[in-house]
Parts: structure tokens; C-alpha cells; sequence
């Protein structure tokens, strides 16, 4: 799904109006009554009282025409106008006269901190003050307002974004943003919602088709991309009949050291669970029965050295190498990494302790294989391009990065960003549960397997990061999130791989 910026969805509503010769007026409506229908839906008419803060823009207009709708429909409504300046947009005032035409019951008009509200824990918020055309962080009353409605124990249900939220660009402050217990945003999810700095304020939303032309949809370029199942059904290659394993690759695991073989079982283990023909993985000498024992299937070769990787010398041609997972930073294991990048030809995924190794010697980073993938949590990538400012500057040195140096970077985290020159596309599987020891190494060995499989670099990083996310869900359906562990997302790749194509229950006939 495209996600589109501020001012790419102001166009977008420009051409819409345009093309099919619908007012904003009607477009607004249109909005405002989907969200009605979602809420009358859930509430059955419900005598709760609904309080809806409305700002002077046309968000404030939505959450009037809400607000008209509810009231028609017989729930118990109470709308207040946040007057923090005397403009008005004009489908605001539009509505604004159909609220009082049609109603009995007047919105109020908040001047100051005085005018707020009594609210019971019980009541329903819906905060329409600011969406998409906020321009500065609240301040004044408006920030106490804001700060006053997150005081309140209420659900709290915004409208296309939650009131302070920039769509698109760094917060400038955390304490004049509506804490949405649920978001309701039109047409397209918003790049903030899956930001560490902003997403926070966004735990739950829903995306409601507001019918925008499809045609410039389609033809603009997106600020960037989520990627869910829809997606990568797509990305999937289905195994023909008389296939055998060399046509699945051949993939290497360089990983481990003393006392972090483990990195090196999961991942060869990750690889060979995905689907790789077949896995052979380079560890220290005193790796070899672990990972003999651990996991019959894989193939081992030892350094000659028996703590660390030195020289990573191998007889076969592997389809691709998954180098990092718990390789140490020993400067015998950089001069190893070295030669390997120098040497060789295939395909990298690059993970953990190589990227340190590439972060501190110039001189490996200098031989830093082009397209190769680079999987980096947050301090790994701080490493690699230095410190940023906020969410948006660390993606725009990420991009500078991968443009530079030709290569795939994959920022892990909550939602996964794979960054490829200017592209961002972003993961939408995952959970708390898998911030734990070892699901890097697991992630690494998954998308070493798909390269091995034959998927081009881009479509592994995003089929191995989305099938990761989906078994990691899958593991805290049965376990929750704090029993989670890294072996156990393994054990689900098969299920993920099967979820899929699944298809939903089928309701029982009726005879
Ligand atoms: N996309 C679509 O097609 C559709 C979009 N729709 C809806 O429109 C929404 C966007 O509406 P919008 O552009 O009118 O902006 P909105 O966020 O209501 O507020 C702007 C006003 O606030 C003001 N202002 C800004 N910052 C401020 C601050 N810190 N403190 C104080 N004031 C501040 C600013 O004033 P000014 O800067 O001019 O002083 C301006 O007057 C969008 O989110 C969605 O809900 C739907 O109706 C259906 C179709
Ligand atoms: N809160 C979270 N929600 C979803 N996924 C997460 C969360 N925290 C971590 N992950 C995922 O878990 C993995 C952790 O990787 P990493 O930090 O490299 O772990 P390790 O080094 O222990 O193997 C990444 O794929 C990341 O996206
Ligand atoms: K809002």
C-alpha cells in the first residue's frame, strides 16, 4: 500500500474534485460519514456521551459532520470548536451552519483553558482539532487542551491523524500530541504512524477509502511503501514438481565465535527453514559439534582458529553468503571479512558484528560488496552513518548511504524500514515479543535462504522480513509475548509460509 505525504494528499483531493466533479464539500461528507457508519456500527446506538473537539480546519469540519450525523441518528453528542484563531476553512463553516440548522444542540466554543469540559472516564473522545494541515506545534491553551484530553481515562478515537502529528516530518513536541487509543485516517496510512518518535501515538488505525482518484493515486510516486500480506503473495515463487535441491542454492552462514556459536545454529538453521537448497555454515573450530549436533541437516567448516573466524576459505561456490551473526569484532576476523569482500562474488547479507567491522575500518567499508543487504538495528546503523536528529534525518542519511554505496539497508525495529537509494518500504509483521536475543541472527539466516532460492535481493529482504514478523506473531498467539524466544519464530516459518495462501474459515450454510 502507497503511503502518500501531506501535500501529495491535498493534491490528490485537488484532482479528485476536478476530475469527477465532486465539491470538497461533498468529499468531506463522503469522509465524515464513514466514520460515522464505523462508530454506529461498534456502538448500536448507545446512549454513552460522545464529546468531539473540532479545530477551524476542514479536519474540525469532519468531526462536525460526525458530530451532525451522530446527533441525527439520536446518540448523546456534545461538540466543541477549539476558536484558536478566527480563520476558518470554508467547509468548516459550511458545516457549521448545517450542525446548528439541523440540530438543536449548538457546538461550544472553547476560548481558554476555562472552557474544558467535564469528562467521565466512560465518555467517548473524538479529537478532530488538527489532521494533515498542521503547520507548527500547539501551543497555549490548544496544548493544554490537548495535554487535558490525555489526562482523560476516555477512549480516545482521532481522525486522520492524532491532533500535533506531523504526516511527514519530525515532531517538535511530544507533549502537544493526542494520545489515539485508535485512529481512523483517510486513504493512506501516514509515514509517522510507523516511526519509533511518532508511531507511539498511533498504536492502532484503520484506513478508510475515502474515494480519492484512483488514476493519480496509481500515477504518483509515494513517499514510500508498506508492505503486507497482499504484497507478498506476490513475491512468492512456487517450487515446481521435478525441482531438486541444487536448484534451492547453496547458502554459507559465516557466524559465531567462542561462546556465541548459537548465532550461528539459528541462523544456518533460519536459512535452511526458509527454504535454501542447502546450507553449509563457517564457524570456529570449537563451533563444529554444536552445530553437527544441533542440526544434522547443516554442513559445517571450521577456521582454523578455535575461538574466532580468521580466514574463511570454503571448497564450493555458494549462491550467497549471510555474514555477522556473533562473528566478534577481533581485528583477525576484520582481516578475514577483508578478503572475503575483496574475494568474492556472490550475493552478501550482511548482519551485527560485520557491520561494527565494516562501521570501524575504512578499509573493509571500502570493499563493501555492492548490493549487498545490510540488516542494522538502530546502534549497528548509528555506526554505520553517524548520529541523526530525529526519525526523518536518520532516514534521509540512510537513503544518502544506500545511494553511495550501492547497497540494500533494512533499519530493524518496529516496523522494519528497507531503504534502497530513495525507496523506503515498510514492514507491517513483528511484535514486542521478538525484541529479544537472537531474532537478528534468525532474520539473517531467512533472508540468506530466499537469496539462496533465487529472489532477487530486494524481494528476500522484504519476503524474509515480512515472513519473520508473520511467525513472530504467530509464536505469540500460543506463547505471548515475553516467553518468545528466537528458535521459536523458526519454528513458525512453516506456518508463516503456509498463512500465505490460507484462506479464511468458511462461515457454516445454511441449510
Ligand atoms: N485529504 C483529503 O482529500 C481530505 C481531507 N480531509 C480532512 O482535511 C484535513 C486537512 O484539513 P486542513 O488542510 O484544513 O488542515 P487542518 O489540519 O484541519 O488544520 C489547518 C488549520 O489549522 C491551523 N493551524 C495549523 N497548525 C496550527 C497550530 N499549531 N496552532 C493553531 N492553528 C494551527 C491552520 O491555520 P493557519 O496556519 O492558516 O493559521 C489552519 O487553519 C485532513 O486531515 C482531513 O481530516 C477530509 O475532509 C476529506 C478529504
Ligand atoms: N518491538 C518490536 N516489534 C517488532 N519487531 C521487533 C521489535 N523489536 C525487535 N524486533 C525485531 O527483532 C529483530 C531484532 O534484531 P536484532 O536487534 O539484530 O537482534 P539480535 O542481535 O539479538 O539477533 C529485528 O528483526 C526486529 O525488527
Ligand atoms: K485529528
Amino acid at each position: 500500500m502507497k503511503i502518500f505525504s501531506a501535500a501529495q494528499l491535498h493534491k490528490a483531493d485537488e484532482a479528485t474534485t476536478k476530475k469527477h466533479n465532486i465539491t470538497q464539500l461533498e468529499l468531506m461528507e463522503h469522509a465524515g460519514t464513514q466514520i460515522f457508519n464505523w462508530l454506529h456500527q461498534r456502538m448500536q446506538g448507545a446512549q454513552v456521551p460522545i464529546h468531539i473537539f473540532c479545530g477551524i480546519g476542514n479536519n474540525g469540519g469532519d468531526g462536525l459532520v460526525v458530530g451532525r450525523k451522530l446527533m441525527e441518528a439520536g446518540y448523546n453528542v456534545e461538540m466543541y470548536v477549539a476558536n484558536f484563531t478566527d480563520k476558518r476553512s470554508k467547509c468548516f463553516l459550511i458545516n457549521y451552519d448545517r450542525v446548528k440548522s439541523s440540530t438543536k444542540k449548538w457546538p461550544k466554543l472553547m476560548m481558554s483553558a476555562e472552557d474544558f469540559p467535564e469528562i467521565n472516564p466512560e465518555d467517548i473522545l473524538i479529537d478532530a482539532l488538527f489532521g494533515i494541515g498542521l503547520n507548527r506545534p500547539p501551543e497555549g491553551w490548544v496544548k493544554k487542551l490537548i495535554q487535558y484530553l490525555n489526562e482523560q481515562k476516555s477512549f480516545k478515537l482521532s481522525i486522520d491523524i492524532p491532533s500535533g502529528l506531523y504526516p511527514d516530518q519530525a515532531l517538535e513536541d511530544a507533549e502537544a500530541v493526542i494520545k489515539a487509543n485508535h485512529t481512523l485516517t483517510f486513504q493512506s496510512p501516514k509515514l509517522a504512524f510507523f516511526l519509533p518518535e511518532t508511531g507511539k501515538f498511533v498504536p492502532y488505525y484503520e484506513v478508510i477509502d475515502i474515494g480519492l482518484d484512483a488514476e493519480y493515486l496509481q500515477k504518483t510516486e509515494s513517499i514510500a511503501q508498506l508492505i503486507s500480506k497482499q504484497e507478498v503473495q506476490q513475491f512468492y515463487k512456487q517450487r515446481e514438481k521435478f525441482s531438486h535441491k541444487g536448484m534451492y542454492g547453496h547458502a554459507l552462514i559465516v557466524a559465531g565465535s567462542y561462546g556465541k556459536i548459537g548465532a550461528s545454529v539459528l541462523s544456518a538453521r533460519a536459512a535452511l527453514r526458509s527454504g535454501a537448497g542447502l546450507v553449509t555454515a563457517f564457524v570456529p573450530e570449537c563451533g563444529y559439534e554444536v552445530l553437527q549436533a544441533s542440526i544434522p541437516e547443516v554442513m559445517v567448516l571450521t577456521d582454523t582458529e578455535d575461538d574466532l573466524i580468521t580466514d574463511i576459505s570454503y571448497d564450493f561456490e555458494p549462491s550467497v553468503i549471510g555474514v555477522g551473526p556473533g562473528i566478534g569484532t577481533k581485528k583477525e576476523t576484520v582481516t578475514a571479512l577483508k578478503k572475503l569482500f575483496s574475494e568474492t562474488k556472490v550475493p552478501f547479507v550482511i548482519d551485527a558484528d560485520a557491520l561494527n567491522c565494516i562501521a570501524e575500518n575504512e578499509s573493509v567499508m571500502k570493499v563493501l560488496p555492492k548490493n549487498s543487504i545490510l540488516t542494522p538495528h538502530p546502534g549497528e546503523l548509528k555506526r554505520l552513518i553517524g548520529d541523526w536528529t530525529d526519525d526523518y534525518d536518520k532516514l534521509e542519511k540512510t537513503k544518502k548511504f544506500s545511494e553511495e554505496k550501492e547497497v540494500i539497508v533494512l533499519i530493524k525495529g518496529a516496523h522494519s524500514i528497507a531503504v534502497v537509494g530513495k525507496q523506503l518500504y515498510i514492514n507491517n509483521t513483528g511484535n514486542p515479543g521478538m525484541a529479544t536475543g537472537g531474532s537478528g541472527d534468525v532474520l539473517t539466516g531467512m533472508i540468506t535462504g530466499l537469496v539462496a532460492q533465487g529472489y532477487d535481493a530486494l524481494l528476500a529482504t522484504l519476503f524474509g522480513t515480512y515472513l519473520h514478523g508473520r511467525a513472530g506473531n504467530m509464536v505469540a498467539e500460543t506463547k505471548g509475548f515475553e516467553a518468545l524466544i528466537a528458535s521459536d519464530i523458526i519454528e513458525y516459518i512453516g506456518d508463516a509460509y503456509l498463512d500465505l495462501f490460507a484462506q479464511p474459515e468458511q462461515e457454516p450454510q445454511q441449510q
